[in-house]
């Protein structure tokens, strides 16, 4: 387009921005007052507040997508050959008037789509695709793309808006992902889109875009399936720093009904943050730990091995291993998990014991009796007590049956045993021991510290499997733990009694609050009401309104979905999104699954990026066990991030791991071609600064990539040249140079890339090839090798240079 022409384009579309602003303005004030609005009506029934608590939810989220779309709020336009005229943008805008044709149509919106589908070959309708690029609320640049077949046919691969997405690919990487609303390419849109409402699995290389399709398929979920608000969508990552990466894509949509979290995160109340070797790791995430933690729990439920004795009130009673047995088994008949199971087992026990209790009572005073009887001449004592029954009841005494008495008086002796026993110190110890009131916690702690326990549990591992496991009580958890937990907790079920009688008191204890800041306020009254009768009434109706008073407080959750989520471990997602899924362990989507009981998913990843000692080969074998055949499988082809030269560094590294699949195809060429260079062993620190220094004085982002074991000296030494590097267990990815490993790097993308001892890489796991592809494929511009000894075969191909 010539200059001035362009100019004078910038200048209509400026217009056309300006006036979306001052309408998208006008809309948030008025959003801002219905909000005050409703804060302000008091809401006193527990329907009333339910309702203000979603009205509160719903507008704030609108406010979120407003305040989202302050930048970038309309990216493209496109012109229909007949000449109709659409906008598009983040956000959906009306104009004043309810019939009035959309200022601006929300990207998500059917309207939408032919601006991501439409090519020359294929223009649906569209004569003209225009990008606007801007910069807050002012217009900086268009680019025009005419499908009406005046345009060249592409060479090789057909981009949908092609200068827009190379200009954003080309850009400088800032250490955040950003949204691409305005560059979605067809075979995104396609994924992004798709109705499919069961699991979804979206192979594809590096930096085919997996994660970029996963997050904008979970706003697009939430545009189209209002509902799914209220259930929020579950973004799980494999790591804290690649949360951190992706954590401003779905807020700058718009989209706050978001869990962002690692499995290890998904317990409520524990922090798993120890560490543990890779080894300990996979054998916990084995499916077989279901079947292990199950056998656990059932050991703690009336194991005996013999006859069970116990004291009440110096009586010695001793229970059967057949009675007990048969008790277990009733407790268990409903199929209730073990704590809720537990009352009915206690409460089979205390009846026998009752039962025997009073038997022993009965018994005691039948030989007090044949003890009497031996002395005393028992037919002259019922005559005496006859006669003495007669002088009471004149003629009409009743008769006395001695076996109905006894009967009555075994009864009476049962009940008062089964209230009593409950409370008997020696009994409840009993019971804590046959069938322990249990927590996950607990329960985990106690089966890794007992290694006979573990083994009788654990009989498909071996010896030395089980040895992994082992440890001592109270050390952390780990996140190969949470999984574990989950699934205990699942078994163990909750006893919420205490809880309810819990909230039972707190309720009691607010209300007696509210009658106490009544009172106060009653008492800086006149004193016209202190005749008795009426301060009796006043105090009834102050109840009532103590009642009200402290409902006003409670009920009213006003946290965000994704808060309220993140707090209760037996929340339901609407949908849940496994970015990275070649890295979940099965024991981990067992969890992932009881999260989303409709099974509503989308999976991403790259079963040639997998760092899993033992991860699956394949889609089938890794999801199989969990949603049998039910899924359906996408694929992306196109590489974004890196060029074709640092492609080409990678692809021997891909064949060495999996020799069918296919590389994805780079999307642009002509960047610097990746080089590698000998440093000494000895050297290498100070050479691996050097080069980061140098990077570091050039543009974008710089990793370094090294060695798991040598990660702290090889930092230091870059720190020592490059002070502000970043390195640790959740590096700063905003510095310029962030020092970290292979696994930390998964998912992650920099300008430039070096890469310290590939060889150490390779032989750090038995992942080690899957390491060092992850490593590779994470530069969008620049790449180098710097290798101590021989250079690994699969990296002979990169040129030698001097570092
Ligand atoms: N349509 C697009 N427009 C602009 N940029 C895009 C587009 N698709 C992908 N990208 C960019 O390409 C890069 C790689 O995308 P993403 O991280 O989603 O790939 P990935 O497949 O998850 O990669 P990996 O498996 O290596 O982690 C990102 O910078 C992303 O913003």
């Amino acid at each position: 387009m010539p200059v001035q022409s362009e100019q004078s384009e910038i200048e209509r579309e400026q217009a056309y921005l300006a006036m979306l602003h001052s309408q998208v303005d006008i809309h948030r004030e008025k959003l801002a007052r219905e909000l005050a609005e409703v804060l302000r009506e008091p809401a006193e029934t527990a329907q009333a507040q339910a309702e203000r608590g979603a009205a509160v939810g719903r507008l704030n989220r609108r406010l979120a997508a407003f305040d989202a779309a302050e930048h970038g709020l309309c990216f493209g336009r496109l012109d229909s050959v007949d000449g109709g005229r659409r906008y598009l943008g983040r956000i959906g805008v009306r104009g004043a008037e309810e019939d009035e044709e959309p200022l601006l149509i929300d990207w998500r919106a059917p309207a939408a789509r032919a601006f991501y589908t439409a090519t020359a070959a294929a223009p649906q309708g569209v004569r003209l695709r225009r990008h606007l690029h801007t910069r807050e609320r002012r217009v900086v640049r268009v680019d025009d793309e005419l499908l009406d077949g005046t345009a060249p046919a592409p060479a090789d691969m057909e981009l949908c808006g092609e200068a827009a997405l190379l200009a954003a690919l080309r850009a400088e990487r800032t250490g955040r992902m950003r949204d691409v609303v305005a560059t979605l390419q067809t075979e995104q849109d396609r994924i992004i889109r798709s109705p499919h409402a069961g699991v979804m699995v979206v192979q594809g290389g590096p930096g085919t875009g997996k994660t970029v399709v996963a997050l904008h398929r979970a706003a697009y979920l939430l545009y189209s399936h209002p509902r799914l608000d209220e259930r929020g969508v579950l973004v799980v990552g494999p790591n804290p720093v690649f949360l951190s990466y992706i954590s401003q894509v779905l807020p700058g949509l718009g989209e706050t009904s978001v869990l962002l979290s690692t499995v290890g995160e998904l317990f409520p109340g524990v922090t798993a943050l120890e560490r543990e070797d890779a080894a300990v790791a996979e054998v916990k995430g084995r499916l077989v730990m279901a079947e292990v933690l199950a056998a656990a729990v059932r050991a703690r439920q009336a194991e005996v091995g013999g006859p069970v004795e116990v004291i009440v009130e110096g009586e010695p009673l001793s229970l059967e291993p057949e009675l007990l047995i048969d008790a277990a088994e009733r407790a268990r008949a409903d199929g209730l998990p073990h704590n809720l199971a537990r009352p009915v087992f206690c409460r089979i026990v205390i009846e026998e014991l009752a039962r025997r209790m009073a038997g022993v009572v009965a018994g005691m005073e039948e030989q007090i009796e044949a003890d009497l009887a031996g002395r005393i001449d028992s037919a002259a004592l019922e005559q005496a007590v006859a006669k003495d029954l007669a002088g009471l009841f004149g003629q009409d005494a009743p008769p006395v049956d001695r076996h109905e008495r006894e009967h009555a008086e075994f009864e009476e002796a049962e009940r008062a045993w089964l209230k009593a026993l409950p409370y008997d110190p020696q009994v409840r110890a009993l019971l804590e021991w046959l069938w322990p009131a249990l927590t996950p916690q607990r329960l985990l702690e106690e089966l890794f510290a007992d290694p006979r326990g573990l083994a009788e549990a654990a009989p498909q591992l071996t010896p030395a499997e089980r040895e992994l496991l082992l440890r001592e009580p109270g050390g952390g958890w780990t996140p190969a733990d949470v999984p574990l937990l989950d699934e205990a907790a699942e078994l163990l079920g909750e006893d919420r009694r205490a809880e309810r009688a819990r909230q039972a008191r707190e309720r009691a204890r607010q209300i007696e609050y509210a009658q106490g800041v009544l009172d106060i306020a009653r008492g800086s009254r006149s004193g016209e009401d202190e005749n008795d009768d009426e301060a009796e009434l006043l105090s009834a109706a102050d109840l009532l309104d103590a009642e009200l008073f402290a409902g006003r407080h409670e009920g009213q959750d006003l946290r965000t979905v994704a808060e309220r989520a993140a707090a209760d471990r037996t929340w339901a997602f609407g949908h849940v999104i496994v970015d990275e899924a070649q890295e979940v362990p099965p024991m981990a989507w067992r969890l992932l699954v009881r999260r989303c009981p409709t099974r509503s998913f989308t999976v991403v990843g790259d079963m040639a990026q997998s760092g899993q000692t033992a991860g699956a080969r394949s889609w089938t074998q890794a999801l199989e066990p969990f949603f049998g055949t039910r899924w359906r499988l996408e694929r992306l082809t196109v590489n974004y991030r890196t060029s074709a030269e640092v492609m080409s560094a990678s692809d021997r590294v891909l064949t060495a791991i999996h020799p069918d699949l296919e590389p994805a195809r780079a999307v642009r060429a002509g960047g610097v071609r990746p080089w590698r260079a000998r440093a000494e062993a000895a050297d290498l620190p100070a050479r691996l600064a050097g080069l980061a220094a140098r990077e570091a004085a050039g543009t974008g982002s710089v990793a370094v990539i090294t060695p798991r074991e040598d990660l702290a000296r090889l930092a230091e030494a870059v720190r020592a040249a490059v002070p502000d590097a970043s390195w640790g267990r959740e590096p700063d990815l905003e510095r310029r140079v962030v020092v970290l490993t292979a696994r930390q790097s998964k998912g992650l993308e920099f300008d430039s890339v070096v890469l310290a001892d590939p060889q150490a890489v390779l032989d750090g796991s038995s992942h080690g090839l899957n390491d060092l592809y992850v490593a590779l494929t994470r530069a969008t511009e620049r790449l180098a090798v710097l290798h101590p000894g021989p250079v690994p075969p699969v990296l002979e191909h990169l040129e030698e240079r001097e570092p």
